[in-house]
């Protein structure tokens, strides 16, 4: 069957909402002195958007076939990734089939290599992969699950990342990730804070909830090691994520052999490509690997680090990412179960994760989606136009 071929390539930036590294407003959870690896310093101690998390904003990738069937997709990256896309990777689009899928990738990769390999230029390419996926699914009239090779199981089960778990256990997820607070420059009595807020959760939820720490890349191994054996001991914590830069696999390495048999060490939401993930795993980092679907190459790669994964026996949880990796999770054993990120400002409510980008955005009932709830062309969703769409280099 001959399909149609891509005919235009728009890359838009959007501000605010979902998707874009926490543009959010002023007193949401997710910007509350969360600690990173900038809390050393006082000044950008308190907000992440202090020391420019929301710089970039979101990137929206569009592609029109040259029957007029639209494919997109939304992830992060907003004015400098919009320009790799319309400048430099539209070459490989434009005229082509999005069944093309591995070459489009492979020519992307190679082709800005000498730049790129990971960040901001495979966040680029990640969007221009989901967009692909949407087209082809869009043009199949097929979701994206389908095209995986369809779901394993029937239904989506969530953990809740925010700062109430407590909330989450009520709305019915199987657990909740909290974000650490204070980091090793807040010394003794940061550690101590960070131990009384999870043990005060653990009096709410009770003994049988999942509670999880995402450190975000903001401790060294020693205060890593101190946090894990405590939270284990007094708190019965699930996993610590992402507890040390994503650059020092060495530190991962030693921070699995340190912790407390029983505690899963995670990471890999700012890891990218099938290398990275490998490093991850030759390297024994980590119990589970949480790609970004949007971050880490997009679903063409993520289907190379799954099956990396599954041959290895390593659990696969992808970072957020809403219906890109919904429809990637249902398909795989490995993935047992999925995040589901509060953006609530509360969070005591659970409200879409990409508004208000993405319209019809399926969002977790009980703690759950069901299958068929995916079961729409490509990744389900359509773009909101009401939202202010800016495209700042039409190529
Ligand atoms: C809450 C974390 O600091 C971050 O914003 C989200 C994240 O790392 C996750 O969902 O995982
Ligand atoms: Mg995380």
């Amino acid at each position: 069957m001959t399909l149609p071929k891509i005919k235009h390539v728009r890359a838009f930036v959007v501000r605010g909402g979902g998707a874009d590294y926490h543009d959010q407003g002023a007193g949401h959870w997710i910007d509350d002195h969360i600690a990173t690896p900038m809390s050393r310093y006082p000044a950008y101690r308190q907000s992440r958007q202090s020391f420019g998390i929301n710089v970039l904003g979101t990137l929206v990738v569009e592609l029109e076939a040259d029957d007029g069937t639209i494919g997109f997709a939304v992830t992060t990256g907003g004015e400098p990734a919009a320009y790799i896309v319309e400048k430099h990777l539209s070459r490989f689009l434009v005229g082509r089939s999005p069944a093309e899928y591995e070459l489009i990738w492979d020519q992307m990769y190679f082709a800005t290599q000498y730049y790129g390999r990971k960040g901001l230029v495979v966040n680029a390419i990640s969007g221009v992969d989901l967009a692909i996926w949407d087209l082809l699914g869009k043009l199949r009239q097929e979701p994206v699950y389908h095209m995986l090779g369809g779901a394993v199981r029937e239904e989506l089960q969530f953990y809740a990342t925010g700062a109430r778990p407590d909330v989450a256990k009520e709305l019915g997820f199987i657990g909740g990730k909290l974000p650490l607070h204070h980091g090793p420059a807040e010394g003794l009595e940061g550690l101590e804070k960070n131990i009384a807020l999870l043990a005060d959760m653990r009096s709410k939820c009770g003994d049988d909830f999942w509670l999880m720490y995402d450190c975000w890349m903001a401790l060294d191994i020693d205060y890593a090691t101190r946090l894990a054996h405590r939270a284990w001991h007094e708190c019965g914590l699930k996993w610590i994520e992402e507890a040390l830069s994503p650059d020092d696999y060495w530190g991962y390495a030693q921070l699995k052999r340190n912790a407390p048999k029983g505690l899963l060490v995670t990471t890999g939401e700012h890891e990218a490509t099938r290398w990275g993930f490998r490093m991850l795993m030759d390297m024994e980092c980590c119990d589970i690997i949480q790609p970004d679907v949007g971050w880490c190459g997009g679903v063409t790669e993520l289907i190379k680090i799954a099956n990396y994964a599954d041959s290895r026996g390593v659990l696969m949880i992808p970072h957020g990412s809403s219906v890109y990796s919904y429809h990637f999770v249902i398909t795989r054993h490995n993935s047992p179960f999925a995040e589901f990120l509060m953006m609530h400002p509360g969070p005591t409510e659970v409200v879409p994760m990409f508004a208000p980008q993405l319209l019809g955005e399926p969002v977790p009932v009980n703690g759950k989606i069901r299958a068929s709830e995916l079961d729409k062309p490509g990744f389900g969703v359509e773009l909101n136009r009401d939202i202010p769409l800016h495209r700042p280099y039409p190529n």
